[in-house]
């Protein structure tokens, strides 16, 4: 649906050039939620700009189902744009005009007619949750009301594609919940895709198939998110899943426990898989697992969980048990000593 090949820009500042983008190249499948995750100045909000050409790459083809945007005249810019829907970070609505107008506006000054516009309002604003709020302002509306406003305006336009920007950056954690919701159900019912950036693990981990890491302007890692959650390559990457996981385990305390045993993460997909997997090494093998810390979370499709235990035992019996776990579907990292000491490395 979405192909970035060779993507380069280069902004010209007082201080020199800066190299915003350096050749990215991506492609999202229709009816995807990909995301791409970055540290401020990444290059993300220039790279979801080059997307519908609000910014225009220096080198390389935007292709949005197989039209190059780059080579399209304005008229016809203009068209494709319009099945490009897009959501912000600040929302971006008329504060003079209700809500109802919010959606409305847009849609008339592209040429709809009245019923038409009336007829997609009515369906959007119900969609959205906000069927009591026709007629009241921005500033009567909380954060994620005022976002919910945004991505009924962008629906209106009935779009195949829909570009989020930082959409949940300014929302606290339950209200982000409630928008990310919001998102799959677009996604799932209308059969939108989805490509949205974020600096926050836990919206990529939330509703994304597939996700680009991206640092200093360049993808550094991509893949599916259930494979970036397991063995992430990239050091980015990993600070970035295990800060979603901080399962702190204190240096002297790892130190004890590793002179009698082995203390390791497992990683696992499925509710229950990691706890029946444990219960069976122990009847298998000579160790007695302790289970010190863990986690469970929701991916989009799946769930993934993490526990850190303290496996006692035998050296060669630990070394039996943990390949049995592996053959299990459980991913086994040792967890080791670290400044941080955070989590595994
Ligand atoms: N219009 C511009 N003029 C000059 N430099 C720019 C412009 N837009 C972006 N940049 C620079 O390009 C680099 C990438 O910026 P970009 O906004 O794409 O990163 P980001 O990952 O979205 O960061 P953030 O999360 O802070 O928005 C940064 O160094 C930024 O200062």
């Amino acid at each position: 649906m979405i192909e970035l090949a060779g993507i380069s820009k280069t902004f010209k500042g007082k201080q020199g050039s800066i190299h915003a983008l350096k050749n990215v190249s991506l492609s999202v499948k229709k009816g995807e939620i990909y995301g791409v995750i970055g540290y401020s100045g990444a290059g993300k909000s220039t790279l979801i700009r080059c997307v519908n050409l609000l910014e225009k790459p220096d080198t390389g083809s935007v292709k949005v189902k197989g039209i190059d945007l780059t080579k399209l005249s304005t008229k016809k810019l203009r068209e494709a744009r319009s099945n490009i829907g897009m959501i912000f970070q600040g929302f971006n609505l008329l504060k003079t005009a209700t809500v109802y107008e919010n959606i409305a506006l847009p849609l008339k000054l592209a040429g709809f007619s009245k019923k038409e516009v009336e007829e997609r309002v009515k369906k959007y604003i119900k969609i959205v949750g906000l069927d009591e709020k026709h007629h009241a302002y921005p500033a009567e509306l909380s954060g994620g009301q005022k976002q919910r406003v945004a991505i009924a305006r962008a629906l209106a336009f009935e779009p195949e594609v829909l570009l989020s920007d930082e959409a949940t950056s300014a929302l606290d954690p339950d209200t982000t919940e409630a928008i990310l919701e919001l998102l799959l159900k677009i996604n799932k019912e209308l059969g939108i895709t989805i490509l949205l950036i974020t600096h926050e693990m836990n919206v990529i981990q939330r509703i994304c198939d597939r996700v680009a890491v991206m640092e200093k302007g360049e993808v550094i890692e991509e893949g599916k998110t259930k494979d970036l959650f397991t063995s992430p390559q990239h050091p980015t990457t990993k600070r970035f899943v295990s800060n979603l996981f901080t399962h702190k385990i204190p240096n002297d305390m790892l130190e004890k426990l590793n002179e009698s045993g082995q203390v390791v993460t497992l990683s696992f997909f499925g509710e229950s898989s990691g706890e029946p997997a444990l219960a069976t090494v122990t009847k298998k093998f000579d160790i007695y697992p302790n289970i010190l810390s863990g986690s469970i979370t929701h991916l989009k499709e799946d769930t993934f969980g993490q526990l850190v235990v303290h496996m006692k035992g035998d050296p060669a019996e630990i070394h039996k048990a943990i390949r049995y776990l592996e053959q299990d579907q459980v991913h086994v990292e040792g967890v080791k000593i670290s400044d941080e000491n955070k989590r595994v490395s």
